[in-house]
């Protein structure tokens, strides 16, 4: 019963901790890094309120130190699936109907508790199971997902009070309802915060939901689950389950109640999603909300007037941050020939600075790629690219996965502006560089306009303004987060809403309420007072 409408006012963005030397936080922080590294975790799944063990176990490892056993999650089958959702399926009615101050409240709840007792179970579960140094977690595992439930709560309440006007007599309401049946959220290796957002997001809105996470980020997921639970999710909103992806797929898109899926990952697998997804439309009691964000090549075009110590750190950064490994890393550059030599010096330079190792040395700023079979495949990048005579690697090259799947931040330049590295998703610390005539700075943006099949992000960097607008304007459709005169990495929950277009995904835009729209399903209700008891309308009487 509502007395009143609660409005949940906008929240700040959570800072973002420092870790400096001598800090409480970086103490904190190693400590809770010793502490699971002294432990054997057994994690299991999550299907409706109850720890599900099925002895088929996966080890987990931190990439960047191999040998070492964080402890194993436990694996499940379709069974296991099916199981996840008719949970889900009991808990959809009750949870539908909860108010939505008290479902607000429990998101509210975990992103108080994820901001103090468990910041550092957080990071450190994030350090250690996805390679990220201490600077990278915090602004993912604590301050993105913090600010993904905080800022949700805010959008959704504003969603809620959009309301159509009522002409006399009459009043007019719209009800935002959940979707009717399950939502499927499968998410990503490389972002606790996003795991953590696309089931939340969801079951913010009413909807019940099954969550897949990548096999890699199961440390961190456990956690986040944990926290969720202790902050009063009721069993059944969210089960998280751990499952072959093809497995999961075959089970969820042949469902009747499949209501949606909230993806992040791969083009490859969000395509292949979408195909099933139409091959069983028939099935469906209501149209799949379908909403992905995937891979990206994300660009860096500098023009003649560009300041050398801004592009080349703009590149380090853009480029080399978690070992590349973020969807929105700068992958390909394009630097103008009056400044290119200087922007390589300083870049190659900053390289041989740039410290590679695991993430308990808070002195490293890269650490190591996900898995192995990231690690072959960014090696073999590489391997073409040394023996190609359209490439040059002017900085790094390495790579060695006796300790950890280490591979060095690598720049390729190359003389082919169509080289295979300038237009294909690698996911990894490598940048590729085509350096242009300084003078042909417009043919140069419909090279970066047509030379991949992504849309994600790109930066133009220059201190001329009619040469921003021109590119503002020439790659309109080339990114959905564009930005000037910085990285194309980093956006921030309630300052830069996050999505690409093209290959690069539905661009529902993550941390905003065009995401949210997405889970709901309008109910229009239309109540008139005193309604007409005569069918003839006044016009129909004789004069
Ligand atoms: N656009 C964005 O906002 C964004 C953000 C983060 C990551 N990404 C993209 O994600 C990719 C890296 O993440 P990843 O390696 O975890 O991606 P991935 O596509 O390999 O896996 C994503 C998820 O899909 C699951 N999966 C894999 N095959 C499946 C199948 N056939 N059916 C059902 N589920 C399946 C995985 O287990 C995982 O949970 C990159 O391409 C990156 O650009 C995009
Ligand atoms: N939102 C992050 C990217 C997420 C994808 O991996 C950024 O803007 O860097």
């Amino acid at each position: 019963m509502h007395n009143a409408y609660f409005h949940f006012a906008a929240p700040a963005n959570e800072p973002v901790y420092s870790y400096t030397p001598g800090s409480p936080e970086r103490d904190a922080l190693k400590k809770q890094l010793a502490a699971f590294k002294s432990q054997q975790a057994d994690i299991p799944m999550y299907i409706g309120g109850k720890e599900v063990r099925t002895g088929k176990t996966k080890d987990l490892r931190p990439p960047h130190e191999i040998k070492h056993k964080l402890g194993h999650f436990h694996y499940g089958d379709a069974t296991h699936v099916n199981d996840a959702i008719a949970a889900a399926l009991a808990a959809r009615s009750q949870w539908a109907d909860t108010p939505w101050e008290q479902r607000a409240a429990i998101f509210l709840r975990a992103a108080e508790l994820m901001a103090t007792k468990y910041r550092y179970h957080m990071n450190a579960a994030t350090m250690l199971g996805q390679s990220k140094n201490a600077y990278q977690a915090e602004i993912d595992s604590a301050c993105e997902l913090i600010d993904f439930l905080r800022f949700n709560v805010h959008y959704l309440s504003e969603i809620y009070n959009q309301q159509p006007v009522s002409s006399a007599g009459i009043h007019n309401r719209l009800e935002y309802r959940p979707l009717e049946g399950f939502v499927l959220a499968v998410t990503p290796f490389n972002f606790t915060a996003i795991a953590g957002n696309l089931p939340t997001s969801a079951a913010m809105c009413g909807n019940v939901v099954v969550w897949k996470p990548a096999d890699t980020q199961v440390f961190a997921a456990n956690v986040t689950m944990q926290i969720l639970i202790e902050a009063g999710l009721p069993a059944g909103v969210i089960n998280l389950v751990y499952a072959d992806g093809p497995v999961l797929g075959d089970v969820c898109f042949s469902h009747p109640e499949f209501a949606g899926i909230h993806f992040t990952g791969s083009t490859a697998v969000f395509q292949h999603m979408w195909a099933s997804i139409g091959n069983n439309i028939s099935k469906y009691k209501a149209y799949p909300r379908i909403v992905g964000e995937t891979g990206g090549k994300d660009f860096v075009i500098a023009h003649k007037s560009a300041d050398v110590d801004v592009v080349a750190t703009a590149l380090a950064r853009g480029a080399f941050e978690y070992q590349g490994q973020k969807c929105s890393a700068a992958s390909r550059a394009y630097l103008p020939s009056n400044i290119a030599e200087a922007v390589k010096t300083k870049l190659v330079a900053d390289l041989k600075t740039m410290k590679q190792g695991t993430v308990e040395d808070f002195s490293n700023f890269v650490n190591a790629v996900i898995d192995e079979r990231s690690f072959d495949k960014i090696a073999k990048y590489i391997d073409n690219a040394k023996s190609s005579s359209s490439a040059k690697i002017i900085a790094g090259g390495g790579y060695n996965k006796s300790e950890g799947y280490f591979v060095e931040p690598t720049v390729i330049e190359v003389t082919d502006p169509k080289y295979v590295t300038m237009c294909e998703e690698i996911f990894g610390p490598v940048l590729s560089i085509y350096v242009y005539d300084a003078e042909k700075f417009e043919e140069t943006l419909a090279l970066v306009d047509s030379s991949s099949m992504y849309a994600l992000t790109g930066s133009i960097i220059s201190q001329d303004r009619y040469a921003i607008d021109l590119a503002t304007k020439k790659l309109v459709n080339s990114a959905g987060n564009f930005y000037i005169n910085d990285k194309p990495t980093g956006a921030v929950v309630g300052q830069q809403p996050f999505g690409g277009a093209r290959a690069s995904g539905t661009n529902d835009k993550a941390g905003s309420m065009l995401n949210l729209y997405r889970w709901l399903s309008a109910r229009t209700i239309k109540e008139t007072f005193v309604p007409a008891v005569d069918y003839r309308y006044p016009f129909l009487k004789e004069a």
